[in-house]
């Protein structure tokens, strides 16, 4: 913690910032402890220069599929990452320096600001892997933007851009890659100035009326995730992945 402001930093270079359950784990500790430290205003959330994270670790996905109960699987780690930022109550920030792929950009969705490099790219392919949107993305994407563009992210997969991610309600601002994260540290920072039970109520209300929707949608979702992650499709689809090489649906009825 620096400043009263807590930060998550997303750190597997080498990997794009996959992120494996061991890391879920450790930004819900962490997410959890700034929500317990008093001394905490803000939380901000960075990746690595150049790359936010390109999602789950696909691996870990298929050697450790999560949701073996449906959404009774609440205790799996990304699981316990996602309630975490859902339910806290102190602004978060994000700086998206780079790709922000899958649950990189569904986190999104969940935090208080959101600045994006000129150089980011996000994309929801939860489709072309086998899988269907997670942790509220079915409700707030369409909220966000309207059916017809939640379509083209949602159901072709369509990658855009940061300015793309402003035009449609995703993220504040986009800024020159060197300067993203500096900038969201500053927003973070102007909390210490502002009294903080009036930030956390105000924050509360403002996520009181949707929240009973974005919790009975993660249900619904987390169910049918962990069924399409054992499906053949999905197989395919991870496979294709790590063999460098098209996924090939068309025996698939
Ligand atoms: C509940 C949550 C659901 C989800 O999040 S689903 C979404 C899952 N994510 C994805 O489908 C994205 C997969 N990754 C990519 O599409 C690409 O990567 C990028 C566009 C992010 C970057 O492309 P490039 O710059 O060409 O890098 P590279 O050569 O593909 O990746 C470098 C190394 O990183 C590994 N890697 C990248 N993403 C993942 C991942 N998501 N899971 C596991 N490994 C990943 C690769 O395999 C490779 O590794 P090696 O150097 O050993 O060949």
């Amino acid at each position: 913690m620096l400043n009263g402001v807590a930060t998550i930093e997303i750190a597997r270079p080498e990997k794009k910032n996959a992120i494996t359950a061991a890391m879920y784990q450790a930004m819900a500790e962490g997410l959890e402890a700034a929500q317990q430290d008093g001394a905490v205003r803000a939380v901000l959330i960075v990746g690595q220069p150049g790359i936010f994270t390109s999602g789950n670790d696909l691996e870990d996905f298929m050697a450790r599929p999560p949701g073996a109960g449906g959404s009774g699987d609440a205790e799996s780690p990304v699981f316990r990452f996602m309630k975490a930022l859902v339910g806290c109550d102190k602004p978060v920030v994000a700086a998206v320096t780079g790709a922000a792929i899958g649950i990189g950009t569904t986190l999104l969705l969940h935090c208080d600001f959101v600045y994006v490099s000129d150089e980011a790219r996000l994309a929801m392919p939860f489709v072309g892997l086998g899988l269907v949107p997670e942790f509220a993305s079915s409700l707030l994407v369409p909220a966000l933007m309207g059916p017809r563009r939640a379509a083209e992210k949602l159901l072709l997969g369509e990658p855009f851009t940061g300015a793309d991610a402003v035009d449609c309600g995703i993220a504040n601002a986009v800024l020159p890659a060197a300067e993203v994260t500096a900038h969201a540290r500053r927003i973070a920072e102007r909390f210490n100035a502002l009294p903080p039970g009036a930030v956390r109520q105000s924050k509360q209300l403002m996520r009181r009326a949707p929240r009973a929707q974005v919790l009975e949608a993660i249900a619904a979702e987390g169910e049918v995730f962990a069924q399409r992650l054992r499906s053949p499709e999905a197989r395919e689809a991870f496979q294709a992945f790590f063999q460098k090489r098209k996924p090939d649906f068309s025996s698939f009825s």
